[in-house]
């Protein structure tokens, strides 16, 4: 045998050994990884699993979704909205959907109208009568808006202001002490992107969904000592009502599926994912594809270039309006 070829089987003996010595390390760390996922998991379910679980606007997209899908892990859930029809013939769907794999509650239903600050009060009184306290409060219910700041009249923004923001703020704080007391619950907010970016003629509804991120992170915060959990959720386009649903500058409804809202995520498989952030306890969660990601950090870390790009994006958009 040559030098040559001698190095060469001394140098591949070498490697072969390194590769078996770390085998059972591979294994080992791949074992542990996957006992902590299994572990995650089982904590996740055991969150939800026979938990208080009120879900406002409930009624449709995401919120009904999310219905669905706590109702299946086990929650026993209070749907919230304005409709009492729509929330009874949910209620009727779930119990015909359990397929009794898993222990699954009949749901009980609260209407009530969030613009209304009065009547979210006794709303809350009449939520905690249920069973006598509640685990989960998510606050999905909203509505969107299309217009110019120029046209707008101030009291589209303030009902805008009411649903998105002082409707969850005011349900949250009489909920709130209820929690403190028992000294645990879990707090949860649908905002979304426009809750971290603004995008041109949507001013009502991005100031609404910031104003919902900054009072639910101090809020985090200022309970995180008492047991208390906040979850912020911001989702990107979902496929549901809310463009049809939006107000207009006039106050009348907008009426038209938008093409982003009908090429959305799917809502099903958003509120898996919400199931799966409020499991998990997670304090802010960004449920968007690349672009509106992409945006959230050029906003933080290169705010020009966001501004200047969000003034194309409204010249572009005013152009076919005008035409
Ligand atoms: N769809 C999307 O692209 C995105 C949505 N989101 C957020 O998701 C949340 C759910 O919206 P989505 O499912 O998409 O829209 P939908 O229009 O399908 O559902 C909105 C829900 O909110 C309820 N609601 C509206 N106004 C009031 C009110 N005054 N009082 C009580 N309940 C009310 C409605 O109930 P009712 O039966 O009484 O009308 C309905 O159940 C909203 O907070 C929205 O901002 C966030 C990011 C993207
Ligand atoms: C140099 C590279 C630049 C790449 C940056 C791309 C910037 C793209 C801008 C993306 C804007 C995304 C807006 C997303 C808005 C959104 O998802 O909103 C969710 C909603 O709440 C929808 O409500 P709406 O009523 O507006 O339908």
């Amino acid at each position: 045998m040559s030098l040559i070829s001698h190095r060469r089987s001394v140098f591949r003996g070498a490697v072969m050994e390194r590769f078996w010595s770390v085998i059972p390390f591979a294994l080992g760390g791949a074992g542990v990884l996957l006992l902590y996922q299994l572990l995650q998991r089982v904590r996740q379910r055991a969150h939800i699993q026979d938990a208080v679980v009120v879900i406002t606007g409930a009624s449709s997209g995401l919120g009904k979704e999310c219905a669905r899908v706590f109702h299946a892990a086990g929650a026993r859930l209070i749907l919230c909205g304005r409709d009492r029809t729509r929330l009874q013939q949910l209620v009727q769907e779930l119990g015909e959907a359990a397929d009794g794999k898993r222990k699954t509650y009949s749901p009980s239903t609260v209407t009530f109208d969030l613009s209304d600050t009065a009547t979210v009060a006794s709303a809350a009184e009449e939520i905690l009568q249920c069973h006598g306290h509640v685990d989960i409060l998510i606050n999905n219910a909203g509505i969107s808006y299309r217009g110019t700041v120029l046209t707008t009249h101030v009291d589209v923004h303030k009902e805008v202001m009411g649903i998105n923001y002082f409707g969850p703020l005011a349900l949250t704080q009489a909920i709130l002490p209820s929690m403190v007391q028992r000294r645990s619950g879990h707090v949860v907010v649908i905002s979304s992107v426009q809750g971290k970016i603004a995008v041109p003629f949507r001013s009502a509804y991005a100031a609404s969904k910031h104003a919902t991120q900054a009072f639910f992170d101090c809020l985090r915060a200022e309970v995180a000592e008492l047991g208390v959990t906040v979850t912020v959720i911001s989702p990107g386009y979902i496929r549901t009502n809310l463009s049809l649903n939006a107000v207009t500058a006039d106050g009348s409804r907008y009426g038209v599926q938008d093409r982003t809202t009908a090429e959305g995520r799917d809502p099903r498989e958003v509120a898996e994912a919400v199931l799966r952030a409020v499991g998990g306890k997670k304090p802010d969660v960004l449920l968007a594809g690349l672009l509106p990601t992409l945006a959230v950090y050029i906003r933080t870390l290169c705010p020009a270039l966001f501004f200047r790009l969000m003034a194309s994006r409204a010249r572009k958009e005013r152009r076919p309006k005008e035409d």
